[in-house]
């Protein structure tokens, strides 16, 4: 242990000083002191409530009741009742509740209307879809410290996320598509992150890698008519991208690659590689692996695009630490990262310059953009595979690659 500098000399003295009950009465009671008292004691409070606040939203979400104030504006306690089938006492103290948390609020004639919070949950069927599925996420933190000691049983989101613990697989079309739904119905508040911070338009070809079923490269698509967009995830969910690409009129300009990333290699020659929240979902040395082989596969001149919520954001602390800590910890393997470690593990996987690009809502997302000189990229050729027209770089096993073009028969 280090010894303790001058800066940790202030806020143990601070510490032992309000441990004191005596000292503890009077900072309530004075003027001065009065408003931080009250507000420590508010966060105390709500952080030991946080789980009742989550299950009040739970609730308004499974009852429809946003959208249902939404469509048909502000309602009296007994035709919402009515409406969610509750009987008039549980009603009342539901909207009580939610008042209480900013989600509705009183209007003229007693009245509910929506609240400031619960506006963004009524118009975005994400947020909604992210309410629901955390209550798996709950209950595998039922025992938070067997969790952390590694004596609790894989959970829920352990089957959620089948490649969890065991890489490459993706459990079957079943639940393939249940976390591609997931992550299709949040990725519209990604895009428009990302795609503000890096306009694609500069680029030729973008190959997203881990896309899921290609909502980000449909959006990449619409914002850049010349640009070539390509889909890289595990064979169910790339059919799904197949699938999707096809539907939204894309089928001549986009591509779909079965595979996993750690035991295939990527398809070479995009300028653009994007990472949308794969990497935090990976122990470090699956993330470096990753990272060499976008490297190896990058067009000259090509960059990476990294994009999750990171952390250490300023601002949204808890975001990170807090809660995508727990629930990797649920899922059964990743971390969410500073800049700083994903800068390191990037330069460990031989990236040159990395930028971070401002966006709009760090807490969301944050961006780094990677490149590689043209020395590093020959070099890695040689060493990882790149899946290119008919030419393997020499010393990987040749396996079976099929692009899947969307066919013509699909085009719309
Ligand atoms: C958290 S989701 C993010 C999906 C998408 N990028 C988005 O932001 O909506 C992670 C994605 O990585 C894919 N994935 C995980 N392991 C993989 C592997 N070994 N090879 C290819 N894709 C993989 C998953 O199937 C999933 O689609």
């Amino acid at each position: 242990m280090s010894a303790l500098t001058w800066r940790d000399v202030w806020p143990q003295w601070r510490d032992r000083l309000l441990a004191r009950d005596d000292v503890r009465r009077w900072a309530e009671a004075l003027p001065l002191t009065r408003w931080i008292a009250r507000r420590r004691a508010r966060q105390v409070f709500d952080l030991m409530a946080g789980f009742v606040y989550t299950q009040v939203l739970l609730a308004c979400v499974r009852l429809g009741l946003f959208e249902h104030l939404l469509a048909e504006g502000p309602q009296p306690l007994d035709r919402l009742a009515r409406a969610l089938d509750l009987p008039e006492d549980g009603c009342d103290r539901l909207l009580r509740a939610a008042r209480s948390l900013g989600l509705l609020e009183r209007r003229s004639g007693d009245r509910w209307g929506l609240g400031p919070l619960g506006l963004p949950l009524a118009t975005d069927a994400g947020l909604r879809a992210l309410v629901l599925h955390h209550a798996a996420l709950y209950r595998d933190l039922d025992d938070p410290v067997a969790r952390l000691r590694g004596d609790a049983p894989p959970g829920e989101l352990a089957r959620f996320w089948p490649y969890a613990g065991q890489p490459g697989r993706d459990g079957g079309a079943q639940a393939a598509g249940a976390y591609s739904a997931l992550m299709a119905a949040t990725q519209p508040m990604v895009a428009a992150q990302v795609l503000q911070a890096h306009p694609v338009g500069r680029h030729r070809r973008l190959l997203d890698v881990g896309g899921g079923e290609g909502a980000f490269a449909e959006q990449a698509a619409a914002r850049a008519p010349g640009l070539q967009v390509e889909v890289f995830d595990l064979p169910d969910v790339a059919e799904r991208a197949r699938q999707r690409l096809a539907r939204a009129g894309l089928a001549g300009r986009s591509r779909v690659w079965p595979g996993s990333f750690l035991h295939d290699p990527l398809p070479a020659g995009a300028d653009l590689v994007t990472l949308l929240r794969v990497v935090h979902d990976h122990d470090d040395a699956a993330v470096v692996q990753l990272l060499r082989a976008v490297r190896a596969c990058l067009a000259p001149g090509g960059r990476l695009l990294l994009a999750e919520p990171m952390a250490g954001t300023p601002g949204a602390d808890a975001m990170g630490d807090a809660y995508f800590g727990f629930y990797l910890l649920a899922m059964g393997q990743g971390r969410p990262r500073p800049v700083e470690r994903l800068e390191a593990l990037l330069h460990e996987a031989g990236f040159g310059r990395v930028r971070r690009l401002a966006t709009r809502m760090p807490m969301l997302v944050q961006v780094l953009v990677a490149e590689v000189g043209d020395a590093v990229r020959t070099a890695d050729a040689q060493s990882v595979g790149v899946r290119s027209a008919g030419v393997r770089s020499a010393g990987v096993a040749p396996k079976a690659h099929r692009s899947v073009p969307i066919p013509r028969e699909n085009q719309v």
